[in-house]
C-alpha cells in the first residue's frame, strides 16, 4: 500500500494482463453485520481487507462480537444470536457509510428493547453525511437516539431501554440513500416478533443495493416479502442464522477501473478480471454494459470478464446512472477519451459520498483541460481535445474512488506529450476499499521505457546508497533496483558452483541465467533465501571481482533494464548513471570519507550479529574502493551531470530531503 504524498505517473501506452478483485464493500460489510448477529459460526471466504471492513470489525469486536482469521485468509465470526454481551460501547467508524447506518439501526434496536447505551462516531467528513432520514424512522419506532453533533449527522447515541412501535409501518425515504433502508432490512429481524413492514417514501435509489440486501438475508435464514419497492415486510418470527459458510464476490465498483482500463488500453489481448461474472449480485457490474455503450468489447464469463478496446475513440453516452451510481464516477473520467460529450444523470446522491462527488469531479477534470458541466443532479464532460490538455496535480479529496478513476487519466494520448502525465494527490486514500489498488494497476500497464523516471544513486561501498534508494523510492512509491545484490548473487552462485571468480566466461554464464527474484524485501536465488549470506564481507569482495569483467557486466545489462517499470526506479549501484540509465533525468553521486564508511559498515554488522574489526574493514572497502574505480569497465566514477553528496556530516533524514528536492526541481510539479 502506498503511503506517500503524492504519486506522479508517467505517460500509459497499454494494459494486459489478469487480475483477482478484492472482496465487495458492500457485501463484506452486509456480511460481517449478520454473521454478528445471527445465531451461529460464520466462515466468510475473500471478505474484503481494508480499511471500511477493519472499523467494522473493530466495532463488532467493542461489542463483544469474537471473530478471527484462519490461516486461509477466511474469517470466522461467532455468531452473537442477536443478544449484545455489552450493554456500553463507543465505536469509530472511520468514513465508512456501510458501517455507520446499520450499525446505528442495530444498536438503536437492540438498546431499546435490552438497555444500553452505545456512541456511534466517524472522520469529520462521516459527521457531515446525513443519516436524518435513518435516525427519524428508528425515532418513529421508538428507539431513543441523541445528536451529539449537529442534528441529522453522526455522531450519535443509541440508548435503551425503550418501548418499540411496531404495529405500523415504518415509513424511511429511499430517495438519498438506499443504505437507510438496508439498515432497517438487516437489522429488524431482530425484533419481529410480528411481522414489521417498512415503507418507502420518495423514488427509491440505488436499487440493485437492496437487492444485495435480500439476498443475503436470504441467507441467512430471513425471507423478505417485497411489494414494488414500496412495502417490505419481514414475516413475524424472523430469525437470522447462520448459513455457515460464504464467499464474498469480487467488488464490481472496483472492477469499473478495470474495465475501463482494458476498454481503454487491452489493444492486443483483453483484460480478465476475475472474481465477478455473468452472476453477480452487486448492481455495479452494470457498469459493464455502459462501458460497452461507450465501446469497449465485454466478454462475460461465469467469475470473470475478459475486456478489451473496441470502437476507439470511444462513443459518449447519455446515461441514468441511478443504478451504479460508485462506479458511474468511472465513467467521468471514460469520457474524456470520447468522440462526443457524456452527460451522467441521476447522480444526486454523488453530493453526499465521501466528498461532494459532483463538484470534485468537475473541478479535477476542468484542470486536466477538459470542459465539464455540472448541476444538482447530473454531470456532463466534453471530450479531451489536444490543445487543451493539460497535466495537473489531481486532488483526491480523501475520496478512494476519485484517486482510483483519474490514474486513469494517464492513459490519454496527449498525455504522453509531457514526461509526467499527471500526480494523483494523497494516493493513499485508496485503503479504504482498496489497498493495493496502484500495485495491481501497475502490474497490468504498460509504459514506453523512456517515459518511466529513473534516480540513480551511485557511489562507493557503505556510502549509505542502499538506504538512501530504499528511503527515496518509499517516499515517491517507485520501484527499487539494487544493482549491487546482482554482483553478490554472481559471486554467490560462483563460489556455490565451484567457479573461479576470475573464470569470465563461466561466471558471465553463470550470471546470464541467475534464477533470481525480489519480494517483500527479501532476494531468492531459486528457492533460496540469499538475503543474508549477499551481505557478507567476503561476497561483497567477490562480487567487486567479478564485477571487473566485462562479459559479466554485460550478461547483467538487460536484467538491471528489466527493473524499469511503471511508475518509476530508484537504482543504486557504481554505473547505474553512466552505463546502465544514461539519459535519467536525475544522478546522484553519493560519497562520504572511508572512515566514516568503515565506522558505518562495523556498526552495521555488529547489529546483525556480525563480528567485526574496523582496520580490516577500512582496509577492504579501500582495496574495494580502488578496484571499483580502477576497473576497465563501467569503472566507479560520477556521471558528468551527476549532482554530488558527500553525507560524511550529514543524516540520513537530510539526504533523503535533499535528493527528493532535486527531484522536485526536475518535475512539472515542484513541491
Ligand atoms: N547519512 C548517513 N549517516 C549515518 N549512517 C548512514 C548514513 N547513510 C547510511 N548510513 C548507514 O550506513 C550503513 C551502510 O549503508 P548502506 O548499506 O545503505 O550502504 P551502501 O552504500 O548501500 O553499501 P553497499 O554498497 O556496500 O551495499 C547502514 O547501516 C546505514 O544505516
Ligand atoms: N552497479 C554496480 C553495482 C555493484 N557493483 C559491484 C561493485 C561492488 O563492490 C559490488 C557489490 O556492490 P554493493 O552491494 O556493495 O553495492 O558489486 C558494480 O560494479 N556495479
Amino acid at each position: 500500500m502506498l503511503k506517500i504524498a503524492h504519486l506522479d505517473l508517467p505517460p500509459l501506452q497499454g494494459a494486459a494482463g489478469t487480475l483477482r478483485l478484492p472482496g465487495s464493500k458492500s457485501i463484506s460489510n452486509r456480511l460481517l453485520l449478520l454473521a454478528a448477529l445471527a445465531e451461529g459460526e460464520t466462515r466468510i471466504e475473500h471478505l474484503l481487507e481494508a480499511d471500511d471492513t477493519a472499523v467494522m470489525l473493530d466495532a463488532l469486536r467493542a461489542l463483544g462480537c469474537a471473530w478471527h482469521r484462519n490461516a486461509d485468509g477466511s474469517l470466522t465470526v461467532q455468531g452473537l444470536g442477536g443478544h449484545l454481551p455489552v450493554s456500553q460501547a463507543d465505536c469509530f467508524l472511520g468514513n465508512a457509510g456501510t458501517a455507520m447506518r446499520p450499525l446505528a439501526a442495530a444498536l438503536a434496536l437492540l438498546a431499546a428493547r435490552d438497555g444500553g447505551h452505545y456512541v456511534l462516531r466517524g472522520v469529520p467528513r462521516m459527521h457531515e453525511r446525513p443519516i436524518r432520514d435513518l435516525v427519524d424512522a428508528l425515532r418513529e419506532l421508538g428507539c431513543r437516539i441523541e445528536d451529539l453533533g449537529q442534528p441529522g449527522y453522526p455522531p450519535l447515541a443509541l440508548r435503551g431501554p425503550a418501548s418499540l412501535q411496531l404495529n405500523q409501518p415504518v415509513r424511511v425515504r429511499g430517495d438519498v440513500s438506499s443504505q437507510f433502508l438496508t439498515a432497517l432490512l438487516l437489522t429488524l429481524p431482530l425484533v419481529a416478533q410480528q411481522d414489521v413492514v417498512i415503507e418507502v417514501e420518495g423514488e427509491l435509489i440505488s436499487k440493485p443495493y437492496i437487492e444485495i440486501t435480500l439476498a443475503l438475508l436470504d441467507r441467512f435464514g430471513v425471507r423478505v416479502q417485497r411489494e414494488a419497492w414500496r412495502r417490505f415486510t419481514i414475516p413475524a418470527g424472523s430469525r437470522l442464522r447462520s448459513p455457515g459458510r460464504l464467499q464474498v464476490e469480487g467488488d464490481a465498483s472496483a472492477a469499473s477501473y478495470f474495465i475501463a482500463l482494458g476498454a481503454l488500453a487491452a489493444t492486443e489481448a483483453p483484460l480478465v478480471i476475475e472474481g465477478i461474472g455473468r452472476n453477480a449480485l452487486q448492481g455495479d457490474v452494470r457498469f459493464a454494459d455502459a462501458a460497452a455503450a461507450m465501446g469497449a468489447q465485454i466478454e462475460w464469463r461465469d467469475h470473470a470478464l475478459a475486456v478489451r478496446r473496441g470502437r476507439w475513440p470511444l462513443r459518449g453516452i447519455e446515461l441514468d446512472c441511478v443504478a451504479i451510481p460508485d462506479a458511474a464516477m468511472t465513467l467521468a473520467v471514460m469520457a474524456l477519451f470520447a468522440d462526443s460529450p457524456t452527460r451522467l444523470t441521476g447522480i444526486a446522491s454523488w453530493r453526499v459520498k465521501e466528498t461532494d462527488r459532483i463538484a470534485a469531479m468537475a473541478t479535477e477534470l476542468r484542470k486536466l483541460g477538459a470542459t465539464v458541466q455540472e448541476g444538482a443532479d447530473w454531470l456532463e464532460v466534453h471530450p479531451l481535445r489536444a490543445e487543451d490538455w493539460r497535466t495537473a496535480a489531481i486532488h483526491t479529496y480523501d475520496d478512494h474512488r476519485m484517486a482510483m478513476c483519474f490514474s486513469l487519466a494517464a492513459l490519454h494520448p496527449l498525455a504522453g506529450a509531457t514526461p509526467q502525465a499527471l500526480r494523483i494527490l494523497d494516493p493513499g486514500c485508496v485503503a479504504k476499499t482498496f489497498p493495493d489498488y496502484f500495485e495491481t494497476l501497475f502490474d497490468l500497464v504498460q509504459a514506453r521505457s523512456e517515459d518511466i523516471p529513473v534516480l540513480c544513486i551511485d557511489g562507493p561501498t557503505a556510502s549509505g546508497k542502499g538506504t538512501l534508494t530504499e528511503r527515496v523510492a518509499e517516499r515517491l512509491g517507485y520501484h527499487v533496483l539494487e544493482s549491487g545484490a546482482l554482483y553478490r548473487a554472481t559471486a554467490l552462485a560462483a563460489r556455490a558452483a565451484g567457479i573461479a571468480w576470475t573464470d569470465e566466461a563461466r561466471v558471465a554464464s553463470m550470471a546470464r541465467s541467475l534464477a533470481l527474484h525480489f519480494s517483500g524485501g527479501r532476494c531468492y536465488l531459486e528457492d533460496e533465501d540469499i538475503t543474508d549470506a549477499l551481505r557478507a564481507e567476503e561476497i561483497g569482495l567477490g562480487a567487486s571481482a567479478v564485477a571487473a569483467l566485462p562479459a559479466v557486466r554485460a550478461a547483467l545489462h538487460e536484467l538491471q533494464l528489466s527493473f524499469r517499470r511503471v511508475p518509476g526506479l530508484v537504482a543504486d549501484g557504481r554505473d547505474m548513471g553512466t552505463a546502465i540509465f544514461p539519459a535519467a533525468p536525475l544522478k546522484v553521486f553519493l560519497t562520504a570519507s572511508a572512515e566514516k564508511r568503515a565506522e558505518r559498515r562495523y556498526k552495521q554488522l555488529i547489529s546483525k550479529g556480525f563480528s567485526a574489526n574496523m582496520e580490516g574493514l577500512l582496509r577492504d572497502l579501500e582495496a574495494r574502493d580502488l578496484q571499483d574505480k580502477t576497473r576497465s569497465s563501467s569503472p566507479l566514477v560520477p556521471a558528468q551531470d551527476a549532482f554530488l553528496l558527500d553525507n560524511s556530516d550529514l543524516s540520513i533524514d537530510a539526504s533523503v530531503e535533499q535528493v527528493l528536492q532535486w527531484w522536485a526541481q526536475k518535475q512539472a510539479f515542484p513541491a
